[in-house]
């Protein structure tokens, strides 16, 4: 059974229609990947998905429970997390203090300050640093061990490397690595195409809030990430 069963979701922005009947599902320990030029809806999708943004239509499932009627802060505490696009710390509060609201959610689970440390080694220093002060892939380990906080099922990923160095990315996907071992699904929006194709367990691609390529990374390439982005859907002829 999948982690994440998301089902025909239509949303839009007034009378613009961002998503067209997407639908995907992660299972436990996978990785995939959501892929789309700028405007494509993926920010739209996730947030539809995280309950932040109503979609109009559409299901969406969490471990077999449906949670669409749900507001986002009790899909949060029925095990789904998002990682929003920009990381939205608090930066005048410390790095402890952001880690801790992620607690919220007050599920039981394995995770603490003390194991997101473990997790992000580098963080433990920075304990009562400002979240403002740090460097931006600092801060994008601070808002992923604030979702982890939650002790979720699934998490969503907005723009994992947006702004980061490579270095910095790097320890992002290092630790998202390990967060696939232990079973979370996890769904990633990534503007890097070539990343995407090295790291992930599968990948979709949209283009104006449709879905034009869904893949494995075996059975694909640069090229073909590249056409879905801008439009073309596989076996259409040109
Ligand atoms: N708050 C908003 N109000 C009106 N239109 C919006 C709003 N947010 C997004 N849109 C529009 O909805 C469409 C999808 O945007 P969305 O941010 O979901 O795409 P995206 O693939 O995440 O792009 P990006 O990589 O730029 O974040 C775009 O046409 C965008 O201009």
């Amino acid at each position: 059974m999948s982690t994440l069963d998301v089902n025909h979701i239509d949303a839009a922005h007034g009378q613009l229609k961002a998503v067209h009947g997407v639908s995907l599902n992660v299972a436990p320990g996978e990785m995939l990947f959501l892929l789309g030029a700028n405007g494509a809806g993926k920010t739209t999708l996730l947030r539809s998905i995280a309950g932040d943004h109503r979609a109009y239509s559409g299901d969406v499932s969490l471990a077999g429970a449906d949670i669409s009627a749900l507001p986002a802060h009790l899909r949060a505490r029925a095990g789904l997390a998002l990682v929003p696009e920009g990381r939205r710390l608090f930066p005048q509060m410390s790095v402890r203090e952001n880690l801790t609201l992620g607690a919220a959610t007050a599920r039981d689970g394995p995770w603490s300050v003390d194991a997101v440390y473990d997790a992000f080694p580098n963080l433990a220093r920075l304990d009562r640093s400002p979240a403002g002060k740090l460097s931006g892939g600092e801060q994008q380990a601070v808002a992923i061990g604030r979702a982890l906080m939650g002790n979720p099922k699934a998490i969503l990923l907005d723009e994992v490397s947006l702004g980061l160095s490579p270095a910095a990315v790097d320890l992002a996907y290092a630790a998202l690595a390990k967060l696939r071992e232990m079973g979370l699904a996890l769904l990633v929006v990534e503007q890097d195409l070539s990343r995407a194709l090295r790291t992930a367990d599968a990948l979709i691609v949209m283009c104006e809030g449709h879905v034009t390529l869904r893949a494995k990374p075996a059975e694909t390439s640069l090229d073909a990430l590249a056409a879905a982005s801008f439009g073309h859907i596989e076996g259409e002829a040109a």
